[in-house]
């Protein structure tokens, strides 16, 4: 039986301006997204029917899942002429901030429009994807860039960080739609996250990068605001909460204050992750023999 593995990646936000709440309770955003190393393993394999299995339980295996999503989705607009089981190693937090289920859900497009050599294109993935979550778009276009709109519109840019990241995950969900719900959308912001990524060096973007969706969720949980503060004390040039939550990241400019940082996170007990400089993502699907 052949099967087939590919890993998905995890994102963080660089700055997120929430623009305005539009009639649809929807948000117009902009923020840049670039890649992190926390990855999780596909491996899919044909079979009788679709099957699902994640090595995370608390993750529901049923129709909510976003890969189950996305294959329904597949199946019914493009068809299948065979089924498929994925085995999933789940290593990204969920509701985390960080991406995990629109990643999944990405990758399991791309797989199918691969097996199933339906020769799709990255726009036509992407129109299917973007029901699916904000950031599906992003993670099929498979390059850090700036989103707009809702999130949707992808504009390529040379923003992965030539830094090291750590990624710290505080043990505890943050609720998408809810943070939404509380933020307060600005219209006004003296600098566009564009420009300050692309025109100022890293050690500026603290001064110049905002997340508005860090206050709801930092008046919630005291601790994010906390971790915050440990990373730029641990002597991170750049810390943020990414998108949603409830991870922190901070940008470090030397590899072994980074390496103390990711150490120090991960003896007291909390997921973390270190990414290199211009790191660039994997996203070969490969067959294994
Ligand atoms: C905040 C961001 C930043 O990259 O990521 P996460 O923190 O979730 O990873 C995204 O905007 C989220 O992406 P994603 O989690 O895929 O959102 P979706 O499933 O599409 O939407 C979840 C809910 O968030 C709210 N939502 C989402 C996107 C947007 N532009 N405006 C919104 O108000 C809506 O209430 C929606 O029902
Ligand atoms: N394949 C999946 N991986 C992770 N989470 C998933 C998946 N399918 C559905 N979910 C659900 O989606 C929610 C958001 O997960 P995720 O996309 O990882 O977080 P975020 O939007 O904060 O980046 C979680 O509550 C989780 O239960």
């Amino acid at each position: 039986m052949n099967m087939w593995i590919a890993n998905s990646y995890g994102k963080i936000n660089l700055g997120l301006h929430v623009l305005e709440k539009l009639p649809t309770g929807y948000h117009r955003i902009e923020s840049g997204i670039c890649f992190i190393e926390w990855k999780d393993r596909f491996e899919v394999e044909e079979s009788k029917s679709f099957q699902l299995t994640l090595s995370d339980q608390s993750i529901p295996t049923d129709g909510s899942n976003l890969i189950t999503q996305a294959y329904n989705l597949f199946d019914k607009y493009v068809g299948l002429n065979q089924h498929y089981s994925f085995n999933i190693t789940k290593n990204i937090p969920a509701g985390a901030g960080l991406g995990g289920g629109s990643s999944n859900a990405a990758l399991t497009l791309r797989i199918l429009n691969k097996l199933e050599d339906a020769g799709l294109s990255d726009s036509e993935l992407i129109d299917f994807g973007r029901t699916l979550g904000a950031d599906v778009p992003f993670f099929i276009k498979g390059t850090p860039g700036i989103a707009t709109g809702l999130g949707h519109n992808i504009e390529p840019a040379d923003i992965q960080p030539d830094a090291w990241i750590v990624t710290m995950y505080p043990n505890f969900e943050s609720s998408t739609a809810e943070v939404y719900q509380k933020c307060v959308p600005n219209p006004d912001h003296d600098f566009s996250i564009k420009g300050v990524l692309l025109e100022e060096e890293i050690d500026q973007w603290q001064f110049l990068l905002e997340n508005d969706l860090e206050a709801p969720v930092f008046a919630n949980h005291e601790l994010v605001g906390n971790i915050k503060d440990q990373m730029l004390e641990f002597g991170a040039e750049f810390a943020m909460m990414s998108g949603s939550g409830s991870t922190v990241y901070g940008v470090f400019d030397q590899d072994f204050v980074a390496i103390n940082a990711y150490e120090s996170f991960h003896k007291l007990g909390f997921p973390a992750n270190l990414t290199r400089p211009n790191f660039k993502p994997d996203y070969g699907i490969y067959r294994k023999d």
